[in-house]
């Protein structure tokens, strides 16, 4: 208990020092990681197919913008397990200095104008070739002067079967833009090793969580999960990726939410010289982006009138000490001086109701807001 509440205050003296870093758990583990750069080993990457031969924490965005870079946080201090962690001098790191940014409003819809969205949605994926598309929304909500450690702390405990994370990437006195403070808890899989085998998830379809594992899917939520299985084939396909095995489709819960999950698994070595290449043509996925992926990439930039920013990229360690472990960006938020802004979206097929995409996005949204409330409501 006193590790923990240390360890909330650790995360708390590092936001105060304001340098670049990145802590992390995988799910199923309680053992957080750290990645602490120096300021130099902020790198941002030109492209998504960059990070062949790179090494360290990756922070990807879900289209490359300059206010929105892909980042590769080099390893400077890295460290495995509670009681390494709190063994990190504080005040050796350096204090970078605040650089002030006005940040942008974001762009928050009503209920009634979501409904609308999603009914012009379902239209259009009757009346074209667009079988499915991710539309998400923007969900402000109050900051006040909680610790972002307790924070941390409380979705680390309370989501133990998610990627839980906060990655810190200020402005930096080089005229590079920040990607921000952000913390998240995704259940999502990109590409993860494990030995000499890789595995890859093709995760959709939601329902809310049941006390008893007794759930039954139904065919809006099996056809849109398979569209994601036959995206991960058709890259299989491409990259020549066989033979691999498949496990699923089955259910994986997490926060107050299940989905269906089937989980492709291949030997390394198919990859061993362009992994990088391999990870640039997965991303985005039909769970987060829609299929065929280019016409509801370009339906996206229609529909949502916000910035998606990191939310639907990627992140994680990247061949750091051999091991890849990249899961894509989902139930997070990036915290703001004044508010946290959270990202919630589903997935939208002909078969979709639009007062049941509202509150499929609101129950995903719990994940990150039960943690927020339970510091705030101390
Ligand atoms: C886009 C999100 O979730 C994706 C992952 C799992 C299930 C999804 C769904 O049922 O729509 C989404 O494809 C999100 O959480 O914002």
């Amino acid at each position: 208990m006193t590790d923990t509440k240390d360890f909330a205050l650790f995360i708390d003296g590092l936001l105060a020092k304001n340098c670049p870093f990145a802590i992390w758990s995988v799910p199923g583990s309680n053992t957080p990681e750290i990645l602490i750069a120096e300021k130099e080993g902020v790198i941002h990457l030109k492209e998504f197919n960059k990070l062949n031969g790179e090494e360290g924490f990756v922070f990807a965005p879900y289209q490359i913008t300059e206010h929105s870079p892909l980042v590769l946080l080099k390893p400077g201090i890295y460290k495995k397990g509670l009681s390494e962690i709190l063994k990190i001098d504080c005040h050796s790191i350096p204090e970078e200095p605040v650089k002030e940014v006005v940040p942008e409003e974001p762009f928050i819809i009503s209920k009634d104008e979501y409904l609308k969205d999603i009914e012009d949605t379902i239209d259009v994926i009757k009346n074209t070739k667009l079988a499915k598309v991710i539309v998400s929304r923007l969900l402000p909500y109050n900051r006040t002067s909680e610790s972002i450690g307790e924070i941390y702390l409380q979705l680390f405990q309370q989501t133990p079967n998610a990627f839980v994370y906060l990655v810190n990437l200020p402005a930096n006195g080089q005229g590079q833009a920040k990607a921000g403070l952000w913390m998240g808890a995704t259940p999502e899989v990109l590409l993860k090793s494990e030995g000499k085998m890789l595995e890859t998830v093709s995760l959709a379809g939601t329902q809310l969580r049941r006390p008893v594992d007794d759930y039954s899917w139904y065919t809006k939520e099996i056809e849109e999960q398979a569209f994601v299985s036959r995206y991960l084939l058709d890259v299989f396909y491409r990259f020549n990726i066989h033979p691999y095995t498949t496990q699923g489709p089955e259910t994986l819960e997490s926060g107050k939410v299940a989905h269906l999950a089937t989980s492709f698994r291949f030997a390394a070595k198919k990859l061993a010289s362009n992994l990088g290449d391999f990870v640039a043509e997965l991303h985005p996925t039909p769970a987060v982006c829609g299929y065929p992926k280019l016409k509801a990439a370009k339906f996206i930039t229609k529909i949502e009138k916000h910035d998606r920013r990191y939310y639907t990229g990627y992140l994680g360690p990247w061949r750091l000490n051999g091991d890849v472990g990249l899961f894509v960006n989902l139930r997070c938020m990036e915290i703001m001086p004044e508010q946290y802004i959270l990202y919630s979206g589903g997935g939208i097929t002909s078969r979709s109701v639009p007062e049941d995409e509202w509150e499929e996005i609101n129950k995903k949204a719990t994940t990150l807001l039960s943690a927020i409330e339970a510091v705030q409501n101390r």
